[in-house]
């Protein structure tokens, strides 16, 4: 409990930084990511929309079911890629973030309308607590790299990303549904447990993945974000830039 109260206030520190620092008089179109972390960073843009009255026209542009409740229930304007593609800056959380800000996403099953809506943006900024900063991937988060598939494809995808890269890929199952987890597009989740001592170049794995047919999206973000913000176990926050 203590633990994600702490966790709780480094989110919020990190999502009010970034949304203060990033979200000003003169952004017109904001990405809202999904997780837990952008709740605290829509709150904090309906607080200076509502209680400031400061950016009023801000429309915000969703990337998961998620997002769009969240923007709908605070009131704010949502907007769509068919009108608003051209996105000022997207925020987003992070389950894991390395040395090079290569970034793990999906762990909450939402990555292909991320990387859409983030590929739409003049700038990436990562919000996150403490516990997603490592040097190397796979330090901190052991759940995997998720891989949003067609459902017809799971197998195969997982058979072939096991002989590329080895290590150990597996269905995503649901703990309060029977059977697979389906993402907000209809799809399934493989998550890949890659080789730890591996020294993997990312975008290589990340852009094979991507070939092979079935993939709709990887979760590994490479060269994407231009800044993360960390909030600190002190109370501090950490900027990591590119
Ligand atoms: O699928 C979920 C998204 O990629 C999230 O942005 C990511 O899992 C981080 O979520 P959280 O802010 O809850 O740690």
């Amino acid at each position: 409990m203590t633990d994600k109260i702490a966790l709780d206030a480094a989110k919020k520190l990190a999502a009010i930084t970034a949304v203060d620092q990033w979200v000003t008089e003169e952004t017109k179109v904001v990405g809202i990511g999904s997780g837990s972390t952008v709740v605290f960073a829509v709150e904090r843009i309906a607080e200076r929309v509502w209680k400031d009255g400061a950016l009023a026209d801000i429309i915000c542009v969703p990337s998961s079911y998620q997002a769009r409740l969240l923007i709908l229930d605070h009131n704010l304007t949502l907007g769509d890629l068919d009108r608003h593609s051209k996105i000022d800056v997207y925020i987003d959380g992070a389950d894991e973030v390395d040395n090079a800000m290569v970034l793990i996403k999906g762990g909450g099953g939402c990555l292909l309308q991320e990387k859409i809506v983030a590929s739409c943006a003049k700038k990436m900024i990562v919000i996150a607590d403490y516990t997603k900063k490592s040097l190397r991937l796979g330090e901190q988060w052991c759940r995997g790299i998720p891989i949003e598939v067609s459902p017809q494809a799971h197998v195969p995808v997982k058979l072939k990303i096991e002989e590329l890269f080895g290590g150990h890929a597996e269905l995503r199952v649901a703990l309060m549904k029977a059977g697979p987890i389906v993402t907000d597009n209809g799809n399934f989740l493989i998550d890949w447990k890659f080789v730890a001592k591996r020294e993997y170049n990312w975008d290589e794995v990340n852009r094979a993945i991507t070939m092979i047919p079935g993939v709709m999206e990887t979760g590994l973000f490479v060269d994407m974000a231009i800044k993360c913000y960390f909030g600190m176990a002190d109370g501090t926050v950490k900027v990591q830039n590119k």
